[in-house]
């Protein structure tokens, strides 16, 4: 079973603009809410994918009952715990020119909601797999994920971890089943500005060593590299019109670690995983089944390593 924890979900308001005007009164063309939260975004993708998921985290209030509302009509498992704050509304606008992301902090995580997620990961069985994705409420340590990684392997079981910086390099030495850096990102772990994909290559390799067993490097519309210890692979993106990026990257890692726990096949993940983040690049909300399945012929992957 593969478990998703958002630890900040979000209500995303996805608001579309002529011309943002600020300090004025700007009148939307269209507006949409979405059940949001990185790890919320692994689980739908993996739905769409017909794949089961559990879907652990916080939520409290009138916000939090949509989340889960959508996602039960989604047919996800939700196991969330309530916390008496609102979860927090993000908001995401969209005028001709940018996409301007503002997301609320979160509401306050009490140790009775920590200690019961906790006991949640109790009932782990070995090659259950554990999304742990997103930013914390204010009141958790910045530690709060890697914190939870004995808790998981105590159990035999893989993590995924999606996030950034020195707390993305602390969690490699306990072997994460696959990480998932931005090229920006990478960059920024490593101090550095890339040349060409050699250097990103390079970067990537230095994570495996570090103890990732998969790396990922993102690069938005230029696609993406898989980087394994022997090869490494360019997978680009089809023809396609961008729409909403929101939750691309949570798409590919939710279709690179939902089609690896089936087949084991890194490639195979690979270009699943390509595949769904265009597709949801290309959609107003996250990827559906549909258009993942009409982009997946249009995907090449090529061996550069
Ligand atoms: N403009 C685009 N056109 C086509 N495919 C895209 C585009 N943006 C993203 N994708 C696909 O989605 C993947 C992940 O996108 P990206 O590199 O933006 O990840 P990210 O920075 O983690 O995204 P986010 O944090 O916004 O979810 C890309 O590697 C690519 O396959
Ligand atoms: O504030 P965080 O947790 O870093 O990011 C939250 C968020 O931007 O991430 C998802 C896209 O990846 C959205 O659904 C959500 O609003």
């Amino acid at each position: 079973m593969i478990y998703t924890i958002t630890a900040n979900p979000s209500i995303d308001y996805v608001i579309q603009l002529e011309k943002l005007n600020t300090g004025n009164v700007n009148r939307v063309q269209s507006d949409v809410k979405l059940p949001g939260g990185k790890g919320i975004n692994v689980s739908r993708i993996l739905a769409e994918l017909a794949l089961p998921s559990v879907a652990l985290g916080f939520v409290g209030g009138f916000t939090g009952q949509f989340i889960q509302s959508k996602l039960n009509n989604a047919s996800i498992d939700c196991r969330f715990t309530e916390v008496e704050e609102d979860t927090r509304i993000n908001v995401k606008l969209k005028d001709n020119a940018e996409e301007t992301e503002i997301n609320g902090q979160g509401p306050h995580i009490s140790a009775e909601a920590v200690a019961n997620l906790k006991q949640q990961l109790a009932k782990l069985e070995a090659g259950d797999i554990v999304f742990m994705s997103g930013s914390l409420p204010p009141n958790l340590p910045a530690s709060f994920y890697k914190d939870l990684i004995p808790l998981i392997q105590a159990h035999n079981a893989e993590f995924v971890i999606d996030t950034t910086g020195q707390a993305l390099l602390d969690t490699l030495a306990e072997k994460p089943l696959v990480i998932k850096p931005n090229h920006h990102e990478l960059a920024e772990l490593f101090d550095t500005h890339f040349a060409n994909q050699s250097e990103i290559i390079a970067a990537g390799r230095k994570l495996l060593d570090q103890g990732a067993q998969h790396v990922l490097v993102s690069m938005a519309g230029d696609g993406a590299l898989l980087i394994t210890p022997d090869h490494a692979y360019l997978g680009g993106t089809p023809k396609g019109t961008v729409i909403n990026s929101v939750g691309a990257g949570d798409s590919m890692i939710a279709g690179f670690v939902g089609t690896f726990a089936q087949h084991h096949d890194a490639l195979a993940a690979f270009k699943t995983s390509l595949a769904c983040g265009s597709a949801t690049a290309f959609s107003e909300d996250l990827a559906t089944s549909a258009k993942i399945n009409e982009l997946l012929p249009q995907i090449e992957i090529t061996q550069v390593d």
